[in-house]
């Protein structure tokens, strides 16, 4: 059966895209069949994390009635398969929110999970993906604008008979801030599913068009989203495999060091 889980926020910028592209390549890396959805008509940023943002068609045309479903799905990484949404004001314009219940249902049947990186906001666009979601995670960043419109979102997802599954705390100091975490725990009134730190690892991962769990995937964010991915299964997550991961990332960056000694990444 497939779970539908929203990634939403209230407030803008708190790490729905982030979260999305990182925890949805995690569970296919898992070998669980995920889809991950840019529900963001007008803003959309899931397309550009993966490096597909050109693509031909993207959820705009399919609800703009011209494209089937399928034809909008590509491959991302550990073969995530990605439905992104279009750039153009134009196709946002075109697109028509409420069919997006009637597209899901065309490949419901098809994954395990259905993650939908859902927009800011509550007006109509985004309250839908709450409405349509079995579970929703609400991504908060530890400052009080955003945990209050973390918590709009939550009455307006509960007023409309949804379920949060519960919050994760984007970009904070320290993981083991057991006081921060308490204290959302306690305004929120959800369980944390986890929380990430602030890394500059992610802005660069984006920025090479790779989400941070492929890119670097022991810097302390990875670490952060692959314990969120295990829990969100239900297996243990594998502190050796991070050591193997580890030791494999040394080894291919002191190759690389050795092949292309003036090389870098884009930062
Ligand atoms: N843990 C983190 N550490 C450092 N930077 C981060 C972290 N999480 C997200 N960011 C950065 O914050 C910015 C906003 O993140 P993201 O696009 O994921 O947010 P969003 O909620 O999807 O935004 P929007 O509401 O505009 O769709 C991006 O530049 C991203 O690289």
């Amino acid at each position: 059966m497939t779970t539908v889980i929203t990634i939403a926020s209230g407030k803008g910028g708190t790490g729905k895209t982030t979260v999305t592209a990182n925890l949805g390549s995690m569970l296919a890396y898992h070998k669980k069949r995920t889809y991950i959805m840019d529900s963001d008509m007008g803003m959309a940023n899931l397309g550009l994390v993966l490096g597909l943002e050109n693509m031909p068609i993207t959820l705009h045309e399919v609800l703009a009635g011209k494209a089937d479903i399928h034809d909008a799905i590509y491959e991302g990484p550990f073969g995530v398969s990605v439905i992104p949404s279009g750039l153009s004001l134009e196709g946002f314009k075109n697109s028509d929110p409420d069919l997006l219940r009637g597209i899901m249902a065309d490949i419901v049947d098809e994954c395990d999970i259905l993650m939908i990186d859902a927009p800011a906001g509550i007006n109509h666009d985004g309250i839908i993906p709450l409405a349509i979601a079995d579970e929703v995670i609400l991504v908060v960043n530890p400052d009080i604008a955003s945990i209050v419109d973390g918590l709009k979102t939550k009455m307006i997802t509960e007023m409309m008979g949804g379920k949060i599954r519960g919050a994760i705390i984007n970009r904070v100091n320290r993981i083991d801030d057991k006081g921060t975490e308490e204290q959302i725990e306690k305004i929120l009134d959800v369980p944390i599913i986890g929380m990430i730190p602030e890394d500059t690892n992610v802005r660069r991962a984006s920025a090479n068009r790779t989400p941070i769990v492929v890119k670097y995937p022991t810097s302390d964010a990875s670490r952060a989203f692959r314990r969120i991915a295990s829990q969100t299964i239900g297996i243990e997550y594998d502190e050796d495999e991070e050591k193997s991961e580890k030791r494999k990332e040394n080894l291919i960056e002191r190759f690389a060091k050795a092949l292309f000694p003036g090389g870098r990444d884009v930062n």
